[in-house]
């Protein structure tokens, strides 16, 4: 993986997630600074749950102007939208049905109580995305969060499987899914990597060895991970179980 590429290490979960949290609100307040609005994609799993907890929970909550931003997600549980699965339940659960984010900005992934398939819920959802795009037919995200399985995979584009090389749209059905449940929707590689920044956030030891396997130079159809790159950053918040296989230059200096 290229030098542009940083890590970035704290002590325990608890720690990632607050600075995670601290950095995400400093950054967002840039970006509305700078442009105007703000673009997230957020993700499923634990960490990345824990990080919006967090920034729910600072004090600083609130210095982000939240009606001048959007999110979207970069994948989704097949589920009923009101299941405690679903990766936007937890999202509204820990940050959205907190903050005066206006509805229409936010973008959940069809749900199997929508009365739509799941290819079609793919099709809908890139076509929202088109419907928010530029000339590239994407929004341009701004941040995009994505965890990182024990296996290397992000969003639903698992090890060894054809989503991860899937280059030709920017959502696909994903079915027999190596974790749970079996049926999911995700962005894809390019749609992902089109985003401005994009922060990883991984905690335990079962990461350890995809991290270390990615950043040694592993393929992106054996890790998932070594083929996300943001076009300006990827930074990879991780603790320090999860950092155990970092080669040690790309351990950014304690700060
Ligand atoms: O729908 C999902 O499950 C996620 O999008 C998935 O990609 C998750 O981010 C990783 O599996 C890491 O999850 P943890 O942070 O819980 O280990």
């Amino acid at each position: 993986m290229t030098s542009d590429r940083r890590v970035l290490v704290h002590a325990s979960t608890e720690e990632l997630a607050a600075s995670v949290a601290a950095r995400f609100i400093t950054k967002t307040v840039d970006i509305l600074d700078d442009l105007g609005s703000a673009t997230i994609v957020l993700t499923g799993g634990r960490v990345g749950t824990a990080v919006l907890a967090a920034v729910n929970a600072s004090p600083a909550r609130d210095s982000i102007d939240w009606s001048r931003v959007s999110f979207w997600w970069g994948d989704e549980r097949w589920l009923p939208r009101d299941d405690d699965e679903r990766n936007e339940k937890q999202a509204r659960d820990a940050l959205l049905d907190h903050i005066a984010v206006p509805p229409e900005n936010v973008h959940p992934f069809p749900a199997t109580n929508d009365g739509i398939e799941l290819d079609a819920a793919a099709s809908r959802y890139e076509a929202e995305l088109a419907a928010h795009g530029d000339e590239s037919g994407m929004p341009r995200f701004d941040i995009t969060f994505l965890g990182v399985g024990p296996d290397g995979h992000i969003a639903s584009l698992f090890p060894h499987r054809s989503g991860i090389s899937i280059d030709d749209c920017a959502v696909i059905p994903v079915r027999n899914s190596p974790k749970p449940p079996p049926e999911r929707l995700s962005l894809t590689r390019p749609a992902l990597n089109a985003s401005e920044r994009i922060w990883l956030v991984l905690a335990g030891a079962d990461k350890a060895s995809a991290l270390g396997l990615a950043l040694a130079g592993a393929s992106r159809d054996e890790v998932p991970v070594a083929g996300i790159k943001g076009r300006k950053r990827t930074v990879f918040f991780v603790d320090a179980e999860a950092a155990a296989e970092v080669p040690e230059g790309l351990i950014a200096p304690s700060y």
